[in-house]
């Protein structure tokens, strides 16, 4: 298969579309970064691409809540053809503000028919919380996390709470697999039991970081992998032997290899 084409979706106060276009870059990808206004004038540019990816950052302001009008914008624009895009067999990858985007559009498959499982509301403690966090993968059914099982990664977010609806809701996606990663000390056991801050930053259930449908083709996290896609961008990579590629960059070369 040639190359994937990648397409990052811009929005007005997205901040992270660059980086992440260096980081499937890094990956072997061709990435090409399209404001969502240009989608909603074409929507069969989707077509030339293998994988959208929504990128973190501030989308509208975070006006509402964080992610919600691009999501209502997704929804009301583009319904038929972002489904359509899943629904062939691409790969969909939501970071930080995109998680909370793909979450509130439905498309991460995350609704039942008593509405959505989850959403992503305000951190516990409600203020924004930007530094590096210890993390599990559970790498059975996410393309993106095959192979990577613990990782640090950087997290930068004030409405980063994984929010379950009920315990039933709960039920399905931990017993579905679809807590793809989970905040967890390096040297400790993985739990489900909600850890306290800081620990769990956001008092996610499940100390939950990152969800993925029952494909495993889409997947959003609150962590941010394009921020750690050289080993010198670890905090302790002067003082410690920082295994290469850097852990962040194996996210995106997991979906490139995705189509090989
Ligand atoms: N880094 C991000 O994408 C931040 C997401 C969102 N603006 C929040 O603060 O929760």
């Amino acid at each position: 298969m040639p190359t994937p084409r990648v397409l990052v979706l811009r929005s007005p106060g997205a901040n992270c579309d660059e980086e992440t276009e260096h980081a499937f870059h890094l990956a072997g990808a061709e990435v090409q970064r399209v404001h969502v206004n240009q989608v909603i004038e074409q929507p069969a540019l989707l077509d030339g691409y293998q994988v959208l990816c929504v990128p973190g950052g501030f989308s509208y302001g975070d006006d509402i809540a964080a992610g919600r009008v691009l999501a209502n914008l997704c929804l009301a624009r583009l319904p038929d053809a972002l489904r359509a895009f899943r629904d062939a067999g691409k790969l969909m990858l939501g970071i930080c503000n995109g998680f909370q985007v793909l979450l509130k559009t439905g498309l991460l498959g995350s609704e039942d028919d008593g509405g959505p499982l989850a959403t992503l509301t305000w951190n516990d403690h409600g203020r924004f919380e930007a530094r590096w966090t210890q993390l599990a993968a559970d790498n059975q059914r996410c393309v993106f996390l095959r192979g990577i099982d613990r990782i640090e990664l950087p997290i930068a977010h004030a409405e980063g709470k994984i929010a379950v609806r009920d315990s039933a809701a709960l039920a399905t996606l931990v017993d579905g697999g679809r807590i793809a990663m989970r905040y967890a000390p390096t040297d400790a056991p993985v739990t489900d039991t909600p850890l306290s801050f800081p620990t769990n930053p956001n008092g996610s259930a499940a100390n939950a970081a990152g969800l993925c449908d029952t494909t495993g083709r889409v997947f959003g996290l609150m962590p941010h992998p394009e921020r750690f896609v050289d080993r010198t961008q670890h905090p302790r990579w002067t003082r410690e032997a920082i295994a290469e590629p850097a852990a962040g960059l194996r996210l995106f070369q997991n979906a490139v290899d995705f189509f090989s």
